[in-house]
């Protein structure tokens, strides 16, 4: 073997770090299950047309070819292969799923970031109304509150409220488009003179902050109320309000912010989205929201769903780690097996020493700092 590196983005997780990412995903699936939620696994591989809706452009997928020189992806989303599920089985709605695994993204070199991610969520699919939005928001902020998490934000925004508010405008569509993509990029220049036609409208005081419309809530919905009134605005700004004051109510601890600038986290969502945050890093530890139409994309029947994933490498990362206690050595003869089993199940912390020699059994322990038991003396 010449090449002992690993792929770029890929990592080896040893001892505790895999262990404590077991015992999260063990919580996490017990807390689904519990909720009424069903096991739903579906493979790495996908065909690349699953993921189409994705259009992701801070990643690309790994891909590869099948036998008949298809193109295949390591799946680089949870939810998609959901909806794949959905729409080629004939799975009675509604239903709850829970899963857990792996997703592959091929980010920029030297992003910091690694490529290969550990995900564990649930997918709501058949129910139109706000209380599968805040079904999801419960098991996402319960799960953080069970994992001792307590410097939590979570930040609301909405797929749609960028769209609605710009078509509204009077300007040429090809403004619009341009005015989107600066307001995203955060391109104050552009922005600015894109808006300048608009300067003495209602919609200036509006305009002229809407780069920095994230933050707090409260702050940011009173920005929003000094536009004339959109039809179409108000039923987002009503389930933004009522979902913060749900939070709060449920969830006094936690804080809760708006940010209405972003490209939705998803381009699949068509309403609400959810991340959780923590003051100590920007990743998240939860991202989710509303996908009205994904099912669209792989049939002709539309299903309401809605689902959040928890970036399990992101709570392992948070999550207080016991130092291990050291564990006893049990060394024994190759024909004392049976006592050494009873020695192990009698022990707590203990494991079997495979050391040839006492001398070796010795230093092992003293290395380890274990506590050494010796059964070859027992006969
Ligand atoms: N699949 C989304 C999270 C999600 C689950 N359900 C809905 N959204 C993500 O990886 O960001």
């Amino acid at each position: 073997m010449t090449n002992k590196n690993l792929p770029n983005g890929t990592r080896d997780e040893l001892g505790t770090q895999a262990e404590t990412k077991e015992a999260i995903e063990k919580r996490l699936f017990k807390g689904f299950r519990q909720r009424g939620f069903r096991k739903l696994t579906t493979p790495v591989l996908e065909y690349s047309d699953v993921f189409k809706p994705l259009n992701a452009n801070n990643y690309r997928p790994y891909q590869l070819l099948d036998e008949q020189g298809e193109p295949l992806v390591l799946r680089p989303d949870l939810t998609l292969p959901v909806a794949r599920v959905m729409s080629t089985t004939g799975v009675d709605l509604p239903v709850k799923w829970y899963y857990g695994g792996d997703v592959f993204r091929v980010k920029k070199r030297l992003s910091g970031s690694y490529n290969q991610l550990t995900q564990a969520g649930i997918e709501i699919v058949g129910y139109k109304g706000i209380k599968a939005d805040w079904e999801c928001l419960v098991v996402a902020l319960a799960g953080c509150q069970e994992m001792g998490i307590q410097d939590l934000t979570i930040e609301l925004s909405h797929a749609k409220f960028v769209d609605v508010v710009i078509q509204t405008l009077d300007l040429p569509q090809p403004t619009k488009d341009s005015l989107k993509a600066a307001l995203y990029a955060k391109d104050l220049n552009k922005y600015n003179s894109l808006c300048s036609p608009l300067a003495n409208t209602a919609y200036s005081k509006f305009l002229a902050e809407w780069p920095w419309l994230f933050g707090d809530f409260d702050k940011a919905m009173r920005l929003v109320k000094t536009m004339p009134e959109i039809a179409e605005l108000q039923q987002i700004i009503d389930d933004l309000t009522a979902t913060k004051a749900f939070i709060n109510q449920q969830f006094p601890d936690y804080k809760v912010t708006l940010d209405l600038s972003i490209p939705s986290p998803q381009t699949y969502y068509t309403g609400m989205a959810f991340r959780g945050f923590t003051d100590k890093s920007a990743d998240y530890l939860f991202s989710g929201g509303r996908y009205d139409d994904l099912l669209t994309n792989f049939q002709k029947v539309h299903v309401s769903a809605v689902g959040v994933a928890f970036d399990v490498d992101s709570l392992v990362e948070r999550t207080v780690v016991q130092s291990e206690k050291p564990v006893t050595l049990i060394y024994f003869n190759q024909d004392q097996w049976q006592l050494a089993e009873a020695k192990l199940r009698e022990l707590k912390n203990a494991t079997l020493c495979l050391a040839d020699n006492l001398a070796a059994a010795q230093r092992l322990a003293t290395s380890t700092g274990s506590q050494l038991i010796d059964l070859t003396k027992s006969r």
